[in-house]
């Protein structure tokens, strides 16, 4: 039974041990980081009122003896004093026991407090709740409650962190399960039983020591046997019970996790399964998931039962042991009968000191495997961090300077090599240049998570080289599957496997901040190297880098109205520096808070000149797209009939023409945030005038996602990409579910406000909103391991051939070779 639990749990692998050095890290987090005084300062106060109480302990334990011996020898004066000695001494010992505790607690918040929010800002920091997220959801299942245990250290731990975010090599590999749990509840059981833990340690040992001087005064022996006697008890203890409680411990948090998983996301897809008539499998689902619990807990209970027999064999004799050694000396008078009494008492404190890992195994396991989840939970949001940093735009804008930079530096430098030993494979660099406002991809190459070059990695995209200028837009097409997504994603960062280069807009010129911004991002977390700063604030666009992606599935953060128009940058600054303070993180010259939420931009590209981007000229020129193909392509092109679209049959070069300095395109706004009115007017662009009226005002909280329908938050996407003026949009099928009519006029805005936009899309309407197409050549994702083929031509001749030959395929076929 318990050699079973033991092999299907990577936890049960870590002895207790070894998760003592875990355990150490995971507490120098608090004790060292920026509130190591508080910390410090907590637990010096804790320790000295353990010390102090328990001497009041000794104290009472001769108190009791007094009492006992007059009360023994009938000595009437002798009895009252030591009453009065032990009224005295619980007079100031109670108070004092209660403030301990009070003290306790509030050690046990500050921690609490201080953990959480460290873990929430690593959670978002470099996205690495999305690089999680995957390793959770492939493991989703029956897996899942076996994943996250790696017993390695932190570098076993990272690499299996790293393989989540870029080149995974699945579920074996060790990844991390909910994460939400071991945010919310795995922090409060670790810190509540580390601190209950370690003072009770702490009282022991004073404990021993203190009562140890007091038996050894009534039988040197008595104190010799007592240390015997609980070492055999110890090693018995943690051999026969340490491994199996800790496993099945580990084991309970991660099902009970799942579980719960299981049932938010039946709140989640509410209306999908009800439509579905779902209810029954679902039904099955989350009650096989209750069978997991169950499972774990009835093994836990077996266990605790033999535990428990244990345990009470050993303290029962622990009440024998002392009165079998000590009651010979009294029968022959050399000891009072109260020197028996305070013997038991002492050798029990001993006894319950030298026991402590006997006594509290339950809480020892419990608190192991808390340890090993948060554990590894804080390595691989490390390693997404840094593998997020090694692939990101450099730091621009407002989190620039010099330690950024050196810390973005060292997590690339850490993130390649760790992606190196994870996946093998070489990671997609993304830069800001400086100038640039369209897109540029050199040599780019996606493969899909599972592995850097094969065990389960799919090529989708081989040496893609496209570049997109002002006035430019690219319509992606091809077949379902084909990687058309990914594209965007590996542009955006979030897959990092592959090759070549993504060149983004940035650099001063784009991403000069507003005054929000940069509130913001000292308030939220400046001092913390971890924070999102350079990548995501640049590509989620709205706040500073000029860059937004409109993903496929419409999000719906919850708040009101207000939040859904202005998402993801409006911000309240109110609660933001609120946040911040509580945080510890706010500066001391933070700016004072806004008053009401914000929506800031871009401020306008001001001249090109200035840009001291990592590119160089002529990557600060504006490209005009002159051509894409892809390795596989050009080999075809050469050997095959070229139809116009300017295919090259050569090497693929991008072609740099005269540079436009200054940028074309128009309307890049100025700085500043959406006022209401703005937003009024934007709802009225996007065919929703009605809508504030409907629900009742702008600050007005819903569940959005359900009371709306999904074209109207596809139409509140696209208003938050107008609102957000960026130079570079993407939107991946953002129109699907809209008429035509109205993906038209939606399309129309987006060409007057938005200079360089790039959609995926299968609507042959949507060819009359951009200039170029480009188009997926692989039928099936390039399957069976053949690389990603795709060519790129004019919307015209796209659709001159969709006309002749039945769709883009027409044109496709004289390229299509495997
Ligand atoms: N996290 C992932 N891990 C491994 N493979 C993935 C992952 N996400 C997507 N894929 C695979 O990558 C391929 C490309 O997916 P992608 O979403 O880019 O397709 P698409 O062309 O956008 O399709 P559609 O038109 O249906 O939206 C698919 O075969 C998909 O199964």
């Amino acid at each position: 039974m318990g050699a079973g639990a033991a092999a299907a749990c990577p936890g049960s692998t870590a002895s207790l041990s070894s998760v003592l050095p875990k355990w150490w890290r995971l507490v120098t987090i608090w004790f060292t980081g920026e509130a190591r005084w508080v910390a410090r300062g907590y637990a010096a106060a804790v320790i000295c009122l353990a010390l102090v109480t328990t001497l009041f302990s000794v104290h009472i334990s001769y108190a009791q003896r007094d009492f006992s011996t007059a009360l023994s020898g009938k000595d009437v004066p002798g009895f009252y004093a030591a009453v009065r000695k032990f009224v005295v001494i619980i007079f100031i010992a109670a108070p004092l026991f209660s403030f301990t505790s009070w003290v306790e607690e509030r050690l046990v918040l500050s921690w609490r407090a201080h953990l959480t929010r460290l873990l929430t800002r690593k959670y978002f920091a470099h996205r690495a709740f999305y690089h999680i997220r995957q390793r959770g959801d492939a493991l989703d299942g029956s897996s899942a409650t076996a994943a996250g245990g790696s017993s390695g250290g932190v570098g076993g731990s990272s690499s299996a962190g790293i393989g989540s975010s870029s080149a995974g090599s699945g579920g074996a590999a060790g990844g991390i399960d909910n994460p939400d749990q071991r945010i919310c509840d795995d922090v409060a059981s670790f810190v509540r039983s580390s601190v209950s833990l370690s003072l009770t340690i702490c009282r022991k040992i004073f404990s021993c020591v203190a009562f140890a001087g007091v038996l050894w005064g009534v039988s040197g022996s008595l104190v010799v046997f007592m240390f015997m006697y609980a070492g055999v008890g110890t090693f018995v203890t943690t051999a026969m019970f340490g491994r199996v409680l800790t496993s099945l411990y580990y084991r309970q948090l991660a099902r009970e996790a799942d579980l719960r998983f299981s049932l938010v996301r039946v709140r989640e897809n509410a209306e999908s399964i009800a439509f579905y008539k779902g209810e029954a499998g679902e039904r099955v689902r989350v009650l096989s998931r209750l069978g997991g619990v169950l499972g774990v807990a009835y093994e836990r209970v077996r266990w605790s039962a033999l535990y428990d027999l244990w345990t009470s064999v050993y303290s029962y004799a622990t009440i024998l042991v002392p009165s079998l050694l000590t009651a010979p000396r009294y029968f022959k008078g050399e000891i009072e009968f109260g020197v028996i009494s305070q013997a038991s008492f002492a050798f029990s404190r001993i006894d319950a000191a030298l026991s402590i890992i006997i006594n509290n195994l339950a809480q020892i396991s419990g608190l192991a495997a808390e340890t090993e989840r948060l554990h590894d939970l804080v390595a691989a949001m490390d390693a997404a961090a840094a593998a997020a940093a090694a692939t990101g735009l450099p730091s621009s804008g407002s989190e620039g300077g010099g330690s950024a930079a050196a810390a973005a530096a060292a997590a690339s430098a850490a993130a390649v090599a760790l992606l190196s030993t994870a996946g093998g494979g070489e990671v997609i660099a993304r830069r800001a240049a400086a100038g640039l406002r369209g897109l540029v991809l050199r040599q780019l190459r996606v493969v899909t998570p599972g592995g850097g070059g094969g065990g389960g990695s799919r090529v989708l995209t081989a040496g893609l080289s496209l570049s997109l200028e002002p006035g430019q837009s690219l319509l992606i097409v091809g077949p379902s599957g084909c990687g058309k997504s990914s594209l965007l994603r590996a542009i955006a960062g979030l897959w990092v496997a592959g090759g070549g280069t993504v060149l983004l807009p940035g650099g001063p010129a784009n991403t000069a901040a507003t005054a929000d911004d940069e509130a913001a991002a000292a308030a939220a977390g400046a001092n913390n190297n971890n924070s999102s700063g350079s990548a995501s604030s640049a590509s989620s666009g709205s706040g500073g880098g000029g860059v937004f992606f409109l993903p496929q599935k419409p999000f719906m953060p919850l708040g009101d109205l207000r939040t859904q128009l202005t998402f993801p940058s409006g911000v309240d600054m109110a609660a933001v520096t609120a946040v911040a303070v509580e945080d510890g993180t706010a500066p001391a010259g933070a700016a004072p808070p806004a008053t009401t939420t914000t929506t800031t931009r871009p401020a306008a590209p001001g001249s090109q000149g200035q840009g001291q981007g990592e590119e160089g000229d002529e990557e600060r020129a504006p490209l005009l797209l002159s051509h894409v193909t892809t390795t596989a392509a050009a080999a075809a092109a050469g050997g095959g009939g070229g139809g116009g679209g300017g295919h090259m049959a050569a090497s693929i070069s991008l072609v740099a023409l005269q540079s436009g300095a200054g940028g074309g395109g128009g309307g890049s706004g100025g700085g500043g945030s959406v006022s209401d009115e703005e937003l009024l007017a934007l709802l009225d662009d996007v065919c929703l005038p009605d809508l504030v009226a409907r629900v009742g005002g702008l600050d007005v909280e819903l569940d959005w996602s359900s009371v709306l329908s999904v074209g109207e938050q596809q139409r509140l996407a696209v208003l938050r990409l107008l609102a957000a003026r960026p130079c570079l949009a993407f939107m991946d099928e953002a129109t699907s579910a809209l008429d035509g009519p109205t993906e038209s006029r939606l399309y129309s805005l987006i060409r007057k406000r938005v200079p360089c936009y790039v959609s995926v899309g299968h609507r042959l309407a949507l060819l009359q909103h951009h200039t170029h197409v480009l188009e997926c050549l692989s039928g099936d994702g390039a399957g069976g391991g053949g690389e990603g083929q795709w060519r790129v031509c004019t919307a015209a001749e796209y659709q001159r051939r969709a006309g002749a030959g039945g769709g883009g395929g027409g044109g496709a076929q004289q390229h299509h070779h495997h």
